[in-house]
This record gives structure tokens, C-alpha cells and sequence, in this order.
């Protein structure tokens, strides 16, 4: 398939300033030279990847370059993230790294693993927690929801001025029924209501309107990343294991920029990991020619045809015509 050309005012549309700036802002450059010459500090080379249009499947990432079975293309961090319910006291609050209790830990409270995780959430949490949750929290741990929690965390980042009210815009939105938005308005409801509740003026809450929380949901339902950490030691992915039998396997979820943008496949070329926190990492599964579209699988590759078509389809609005789906593997 190859990658069109993008119009200007796409181009105006996704890419509001260079290139260059894209590439230092929304994803952390990885080096393919040898970073432990300490005498001569390399510069971190940029991804071999660009967001191009593809033909029949939006915006999509290809490769400016041969990459290499293995390789760590780049990594990313996230534009908004929150811990599952069950991982609240188990995982740091910022980050979502496996924590360990503090003896004089509360119920209720958070966790951070680090006096610059802590210094970072400042730009949500110094406003969350002001407010009482206990009705928001309720009311989607009983419906099973998870993505309102994002929303709220992006309430709270907008609130204190650490992101825009837009931030999620250039990302593609799900369709949404007037059910789901009915929905929506009951969750709304109780997040602007416990935002008042805690002082918050009007003025600082106009952006907070149903066209903004749906229109951040629909694009989180299409764009979030179900967020399961791989361990970097024998031991953390014992630890893991056990949890994961225990318990949700998924420490959290969380919406990137970058990785936003990469297309399904059920056969993918690449894959995206988790090992010690939220920094995703993406890497190829095989050899990618300069040109080709590197492509993940958003779903378990495992199941068969019509169960993958089902999940991409109700999940995800598209019908994936992969060589896989074609040759009805
Ligand atoms: C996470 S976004 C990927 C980036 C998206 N193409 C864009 O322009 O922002 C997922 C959406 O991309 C499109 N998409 C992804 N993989 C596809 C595929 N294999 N076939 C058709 N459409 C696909 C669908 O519209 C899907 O809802």
C-alpha cells in the first residue's frame, strides 16, 4: 500500500507546527549509536517513522527506513493515563509502576514511587484532590467503566493549566450512539458536580460541557492502550505473574500521541510494551523496509477470523482487510 501525500489542510489539520517539533514533543527519540561513550554525548537520532495517509485506513506510520527485527523504533509517553481501579494502591499514581505500600499507607490515599513522579502529578492532582470522588468512583466501578477516569484526569490537567482543552482533538473519534451519550452526561454530571462541590468557579469549568467530555471519550474509546507492564527482572515478572492470577492483569490505561496513529494488523509488523511503567515502547516483531506501514495488533491475534472481525468491528468500527482477514486465516 502506498502512503499518499498529505493535503495541505491535513497537513495544517495534524501537523499545526514542524515536523521537528512533532518528533521532540510527542515521542522521546531512541539512538541507534552507542549512548555509553561517555567522552562524546550522542545526540538521540529520530525515529525512523512518518505519519502519512494511507489508502483506505486514515493516518497510519511508515517506516523512512530499513528497522531492524527487534529494534526499539521509539518510545512515548502518555498525553493522559490512570490506574485500573483494583491497581490504585498498588501502583504509583503517576506512572503506574508497581509500588509498594508505604507501613503508614491510608486507604483512600495514592501512591508515588518518586519524589518526581509526585512533582509531575502536581499538574492533576493538586486539584483532584481537593474534591470528593466517591460518587464518580462509584458509580463506574459499578458499570464497569474505566475511560471516565482518563477524562477526569484530563479535567484536572486542563483545570491546572498543564494541558489544553483540545489535546486529544487530532486523534481519530469512535461514533457514538445518543445511548452512550446519555451516558455520558450521568458521568459529567458527577465529575463537574464534585469539581464544584470543591470550589471550583465557573470560569474555570466552561470548557467542561458535554461536547468536550463526549468528544474526549469518543477518541479515548479508539485511542486508549490497555496497559499490562512485561517486568525488567526475574523477580518483577514473578510478581507480575502472581497479580495477574490473582487479579485485572492491566495496571491501567493510558492515550499517546504517537502511537495513536499506528493501524491494526492481525499479523503485525510491530508491538507495543510496557516494562517497568506508562513509557510505551514500540518495537518490530520483523525486518520493515524503508516505505512499508508498520502496523499492531489491537487485539489477541489468536482468536479466529470472525471473532477478530467482531472485536475490530464493534470495538473499533472498521472491517480489517489485512492479508490475514483476505486469505481468511
Ligand atoms: C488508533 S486509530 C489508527 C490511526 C487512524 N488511522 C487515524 O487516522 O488516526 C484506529 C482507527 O484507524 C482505522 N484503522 C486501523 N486499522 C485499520 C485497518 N486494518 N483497516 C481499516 N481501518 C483501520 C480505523 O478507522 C480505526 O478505528
Amino acid at each position: 500500500m502506498l502512503p499518499l501525500h498529505l493535503s495541505r489542510h491535513f497537513a495544517h489539520r495534524c501537523f499545526p507546527r514542524s515536523n521537528l517539533l512533532l518528533t521532540s514533543y510527542f515521542f522521546s527519540t531512541t539512538s541507534t549509536t552507542d549512548d555509553r561513550h561517555e567522552s562524546k554525548p550522542s545526540q538521540p537520532s529520530p525515529p525512523p517513522i512518518q505519519v502519512l495517509l494511507t489508502e483506505s485506513a486514515g493516518r497510519g506510520v511508515f517506516a523512512t527506513r530499513t528497522i531492524e527485527p527487534g529494534e526499539l523504533i521509539h518510545t512515548a509517553k502518555p498525553l493522559v493515563s490512570h490506574p485500573s481501579i483494583s491497581s490504585i494502591d498498588k501502583v504509583c499514581y503517576f506512572c503506574l509502576n508497581n509500588t509498594p505500600q508505604p507501613s503508614d499507607f491510608q486507604p483512600h490515599k495514592v501512591l508515588f514511587c518518586s519524589e518526581e513522579c509526585r512533582e509531575q502529578a502536581k499538574g492533576f492532582y493538586e486539584v483532584e484532590k481537593e474534591a470528593d470522588w466517591s460518587e464518580f468512583v462509584a458509580h463506574c466501578r459499578t458499570r464497569g467503566l474505566k475511560y471516565p477516569f482518563l477524562a477526569k484526569r484530563l479535567a484536572c490537567m486542563v483545570i491546572s493549566g498543564v494541558a489544553s482543552a483540545d489535546s486529544l482533538d487530532i486523534l481519530q473519534p469512535a461514533r457514538l450512539s445518543p445511548e452512550m451519550i446519555s451516558q455520558m452526561e450521568e458521568e459529567l454530571c458527577l465529575l463537574r458536580g464534585a469539581l464544584e462541590d470543591s470550589g471550583m468557579k465557573g470560569k474555570q469549568l466552561t470548557f467542561l460541557n458535554i461536547e468536550w467530555y463526549a468528544g474526549v471519550l469518543a477518541r479515548i474509546r479508539i485511542n486508549a492502550f490497555r496497559i499490562e507492564l512485561a517486568g525488567n527482572t526475574y523477580e518483577g515478572l514473578l510478581a507480575l505473574a502472581a497479580a495477574s492470577v490473582e487479579s485485572e492483569a492491566a495496571v491501567g490505561n493510558a492515550v499517546y500521541m504517537l502511537p495513536s496513529f499506528y493501524n491494526h494488523d492481525c499479523d503485525p509488523n510491530s508491538h507495543i510494551v510496557w516494562v517497568e511503567n506508562v513509557e510505551a515502547r514500540l518495537k518490530a516483531l520483523r525486518e520493515i523496509e524503508a516505505g512499508e506501514e508498520l502496523r499492531i495488533c489491537y487485539i489477541d491475534a489468536s482468536m479466529d477470523r470472525d471473532a477478530r472481525q467482531n472485536l475490530l468491528s464493534n470495538g473499533f468500527g472498521f472491517e480489517c482487510n489485512c492479508p490475514r482477514c483476505m486469505s481468511n486465516d
